[in-house]
């Protein structure tokens, strides 16, 4: 299957920046999120399947055909930016369809093209209103409008909703869940937050430093993040070391770390070093040993218990290395639960997944 927009070995040299060699391959429909640190490339990427850059090497193809030389007009995308970009001195209407500009439409046809987009966003009240008077998610939705009126190839946010507040961020999210589905549009998010990710994204790419270091599904990039960067900038701190002791036939493998014995459900082979991780909000902590279904029980002491939101996440130190838990506020305080404490952390052997293993050659 072609992927409706792909990225090949792009290079892009700004001087003190580069992106090396990005590839990357959307499907048509899907939902990509792009994430990364501060300064790695997220929105050079973006500006360069836009055409705002041209890249020294590589290709950026829309539908199996090269657009790279292509001015950024013929590419057919829209783009909504982070401080929505619109046009002070026209209104609502007039900043919508001036998307429409190049094309060959009847007056009649352009009012009406308007107004069908204006209400699928949800701002057919709005259209003679004055840009200024508009609050941040009413712009938001204007300049969603005025990218969508193209029927755009692909739709390009670069941090479109981290200006709004936390109530208008969930309502744009809605929207856009529901904007993809009807309109079947292909989505590139640049985003800083997770929540686009998990409530958004059939895809996820993680920048760092010009390079796209991983992709794929968000729940395979987050239960087997590559490791190095990508494992420490997803969160996933509890990474351990261990050696594989046994691998039974019905696929459990028991690991030596620390002074504990482990259980994993991903394959190994007898003596492989491997590095494991489990995601904070996957351990229980118990007050004393839990039913053997979840394999894994490992006793620790209480090192800090730190408020996070509706989360405590609390550091656990076991013989030989330390695990980080997310509880909810209320199992937390229903345990009352305290630093110096002797609990036990539990997870599954679902939940510990192998992320790198090195073979013992003989
Ligand atoms: N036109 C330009 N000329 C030179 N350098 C640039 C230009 N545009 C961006 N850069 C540099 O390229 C690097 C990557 O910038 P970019 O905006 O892509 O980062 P980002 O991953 O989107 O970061 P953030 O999450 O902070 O927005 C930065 O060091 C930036 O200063």
């Amino acid at each position: 299957m072609t992927a409706l927009l792909e990225v090949q070995n792009l290079h892009v040299d700004l001087g003190e920046f580069s992106l090396r060699g990005a590839d990357l391959a959307v499907e048509e429909g899907a939902y990509c999120c792009l994430i990364g640190d501060s300064g790695s490339g997220k929105s050079v990427l973006l500006e360069t399947v836009v055409g705002g850059f041209h890249p020294q090497r590589g290709k950026v193809m829309l539908r199996g055909q090269d657009v790279t030389n292509w001015p950024p007009e013929r590419r057919n995308l829209g783009i909504v930016y982070q401080d929505f970009m619109l046009f002070p001195h026209l209104n609502v209407f007039e900043n919508i369809v001036f998307g429409l500009r190049r094309r060959k439409f009847s007056r009649s046809g352009m009012e009406e093209e308007v107004r069908t987009i204006a209400a699928r966003v949800g701002i057919e009240n709005l259209l003679y209103r004055d840009i200024k008077t508009l609050s941040g998610g009413e712009q938001q939705r204007t300049s969603l409008a005025r990218a969508l009126i193209v029927r755009p190839q692909v739709l390009l946010l670069d941090e479109a909703f981290s200006a709004l507040d936390v109530a208008s961020r969930e309502r744009m999210r809605y929207l856009l869940r529901e904007l993809v589905k009807d309109l079947h549009v292909t989505v590139l998010n640049v985003t800083h937050d997770m929540e686009d990710v998990w409530t958004l994204a059939d895809q996820v790419a993680v920048l760092h430093d010009g390079q796209i270091l991983q992709t794929g599904k968000p729940e395979d990039v987050f239960s087997c993040p590559q490791p190095g960067f990508v494992a420490e900038f997803l969160g996933a701190r509890n990474i351990l070391q261990g050696t594989v002791l046994t691998c039974d036939k019905s696929g459990l493998t028991h690991i030596s770390v620390g002074q504990n014995g482990l259980y994993s459900t991903d394959p190994a082979s007898i003596d492989d070093r491997v590095q494991l991780s489990v995601r904070p909000e996957e351990l229980a902590v118990a007050r004393k040993q839990l039913p053997i279904t979840l394999r894994n029980q490992i006793p620790v002491r209480i090192e800090s218990l730190e408020r996070r939101g509706p989360l405590v996440l609390i550091i656990g130190k076991a013989a030989g290395f330390s695990l980080e838990a997310a509880v909810t506020v209320a199992g937390a305080q229903e345990q009352n639960l305290n630093i110096g404490d002797n609990v036990v952390f539990a997870f599954s052997a679902n939940s510990l997944r192998i992320i790198s293993r090195e073979t013992k050659h003989i």
